[in-house]
């Protein structure tokens, strides 16, 4: 069973349902035959991805939508071992380099190399590149940035780079310069009821006007969140005809709750506890990956600024195991133990910092 997200997420540049001036340019590149380097850019939800997939879609045709996923081990510098996903097609391939932190580095000049190095392979395949998507752009660390800027510019021939990040301002101009800029901006409010109406339809209901306009404002232009609250909505209550008595989807406040529980003790005890309120989010079918940026993202807010990068930067490796294996809860869990360890660990060193005074 698949959520809703994904289930009627548009396949093709024609599905895609706003920023249609938008979509029509993306086209006439694709068909262009000189595909440049792209930057996509714009808030969380604003269906970023949804359309690199559709462009790559239109690139290479439907081989592209058979996703293998591999694992592959990088050596730093010191030899240590990295371990980090990587989703491909035979035609494209895509990565989350923050995966790794500091040694993000290590994994763009290698990986990119050998993707430039090695020609395309498929001879029926319509392009003579291939392209590489990188997630969380902006949160490439400048080493990484150099290495990317030095390969752009090396080489060209057989190698697109699409960057996919919530803002252009961490990155540096020589990057920028070398990429078509795009901005998706967050659909505006009709924008998102019409997405909601056709998922609804989909679904063989009608979306109530009110329940539409309740959800679409609740989301602050966050698309993602939108379809899924409906589709919380709807287990909570099939006819959907009771608008204002439907207590909202609580899993957003219950995720914060576990994040509260997180940071005010941590034992065995609280594992425990936190690891039935986790079970109760999943069987709500909260996608795994939302529970953990969301109490991720609480847990942050509370912390001293020295763990928040440590704390995101495990959040970024447990979302990627829990993409690709089976046992989401494990994954949750062994995120929750190791915050639990980092916090601990981070009041242990204030004490024995005091005690060497
Ligand atoms: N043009 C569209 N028409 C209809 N539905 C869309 C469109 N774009 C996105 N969606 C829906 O919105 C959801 C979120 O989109 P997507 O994952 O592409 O956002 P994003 O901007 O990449 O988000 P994030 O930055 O948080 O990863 C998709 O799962 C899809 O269901």
């Amino acid at each position: 069973m698949s959520l809703w997200v994904d289930k009627h997420r548009p396949r093709t540049l024609d599905d895609l349902h706003y920023h249609a001036g938008l979509s029509a340019r993306l086209r006439a590149l694709a068909a262009s035959g000189d595909f440049p380097h792209m930057l996509f850019y714009g808030p969380s939800g604003a269906g970023k991805k949804t359309r690199i997939a559709c462009t790559l879609r239109e690139l290479f045709g439907k081989g592209v939508e058979k996703l293998k996923i591999d694992q592959r081990v990088f050596l730093t510098p010191s030899k240590r071992k990295l371990d980090v996903n990587i989703v491909q097609s035979n035609f494209h391939i895509e990565i989350t380099p923050s995966e790794v932190g500091n040694y993000d580095r290590v994994v763009i000049q290698e990986l990119l190399k050998e993707i430039a190095q090695t020609q395309q392979v498929d001879l029926s395949a319509k392009q003579r590149f291939k392209v590489v998507i990188i997630n969380e752009a902006d949160s490439l660390t400048r080493d990484a940035q150099a290495a990317l800027r030095r390969t752009m510019e090396k080489y060209m021939s057989n190698m697109r780079i699409i960057l996919c990040g919530n803002s252009t301002s961490r990155l540096i101009a020589p990057i920028k310069s070398r990429c078509l800029l795009v901005r998706v901006a967050a659909p505006d409010e009709d924008e998102m009821i019409e997405v909601l109406r056709y998922v609804g339809k989909k679904e063989g209901f009608d979306v109530p006007d009110k329940v539409a306009h309740e959800i679409s404002e609740d989301s602050n232009g966050n698309l993602r969140k939108a379809v899924l609250v409906l589709e919380a909505l709807k287990m909570q209550s099939t006819d959907l005809d009771k608008p204002l008595t439907i207590a909202k989807p609580d899993w957003e406040t219950y995720c914060h709750k576990v994040a509260d529980m997180i940071v005010q003790e941590q034992s065995p005890q609280r594992v425990m506890d936190v690891r039935a309120k986790l079970y109760e989010l999943l069987s709500h079918c909260i996608p795994p990956t939302v529970v953990l940026k969301t109490i991720a993202d609480r847990v942050v807010d509370q912390v001293d600024e020295s763990l928040k990068a440590d704390i995101m930067h495990w959040a970024a490796i447990y979302e990627n195991r829990m993409r690709v294996g089976n046992k989401k809860i494990f994954h949750l869990e062994a995120w929750v133990v190791k915050v639990m360890s980092l916090y601990k660990r981070f009041f242990y060193d204030i004490d024995m910092s005091g005690f060497d005074d």
